[in-house]
């Protein structure tokens, strides 16, 4: 198995409903991966998967190489960088943004030691700086904007040098600057080759970075299509996934999509 993700027939289901419903989807390395679709249709579920934070109840899920529930995900977790909200509700309030991006090297959502390794210290100021955060390294966390909030977790996410990075809705609750300058930080990150695989959750394709090459559209726990963004996310397939007449539009290296006025 030598593909960064590889889902074959997965299902998770609960109280007698398909969360996720038959999937199969692979993830080859060097792919940035767009999970799009409304709200409820399985898209957490699928990182939860992706993650190995969720064992499926059919189906088989490979990470990295390795199939879950052959291996133990305490070996698996730490190749693998997340940022989501729930995530960022465990990291302490109290600890600054240095501290907070520092501690993922040790596997703690807390707990500031005096000495840490000043090669992990450099790599932290490094991630933050390439966020945009270096003014901020010794604010609070807790007294963080939500989007500085998001570009410290996504420092954080990138601090254990992973092989595949998650991200859950990163640009959600950003306002028009917050999101703009989140997009174009992804973006520099899509498009650098050392950067690991990465797939990122949304609901709007205006939040697609540059440089994202896949999506997958989900609906209900189904996956509707999935491949590369140029065929996939076209107005027929994104009307599907939401249930709605939509228009999309490419204007460069970026997405919009709008409601058809009603007739
Ligand atoms: N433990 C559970 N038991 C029962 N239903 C669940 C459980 N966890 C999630 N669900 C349901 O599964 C469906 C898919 O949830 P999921 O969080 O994956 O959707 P999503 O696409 O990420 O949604 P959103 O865009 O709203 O965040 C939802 O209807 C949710 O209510």
């Amino acid at each position: 198995m030598s593909d960064v993700l590889e889902l074959v027939d997965v299902s998770v289901v609960r109280e007698g409903r398909s969360l996720v419903d038959k999937v199969s989807w692979s993830v080859a390395e060097g792919e940035r991966w767009i999970i799009l679709g409304p709200n409820g249709a399985g898209k957490t579920t699928l990182l939860n998967l992706a993650s190995s934070y969720l064992f499926p109840t059919s189906g088989t899920v490979g990470i990295l190489g390795e199939k879950l529930g052959a291996v133990d995900v305490f070996d698996l977790r730490p190749r693998i960088g997340m940022a989501s909200s729930a995530l960022a509700g465990k990291l302490s309030a109290r600890q600054t943004v240095l501290q907070t991006v520092l501690t993922a090297a040790y596997g703690m959502t807390a707990g500031w030691q005096e000495e840490y390794d000043e090669v992990d210290e450099r790599r932290a100021r490094a991630f933050l700086d390439r966020l945009g955060m270096n003014a901020l390294l010794d604010r609070k966390f807790g007294t963080l904007s939500e989007g500085e909030r998001k570009r410290t977790q996504i420092a954080r996410a990138l601090m254990t040098d992973p092989e595949l990075l998650l991200l859950d809705e990163p640009a959600a609750g950003l306002d028009l600057g917050g999101r703009e300058d989140l997009v174009r930080r992804l973006g520099r990150l899509a498009r650098d080759a050392y950067a690991p695989a990465m797939v990122m959750v949304t609901h709007h394709v205006e939040e697609i970075p540059p440089g994202f090459t896949h999506v997958l559209l989900i609906r209900q726990g189904k996956v509707l299509a999935a491949g590369p963004i140029g065929t996939v996310l076209t107005s027929a397939e994104l009307s599907h996934c939401f249930g709605l007449p939509l228009v999309v539009e490419r204007q460069g290296d970026r997405w919009t999509a709008q409601g058809l006025p009603l007739g």
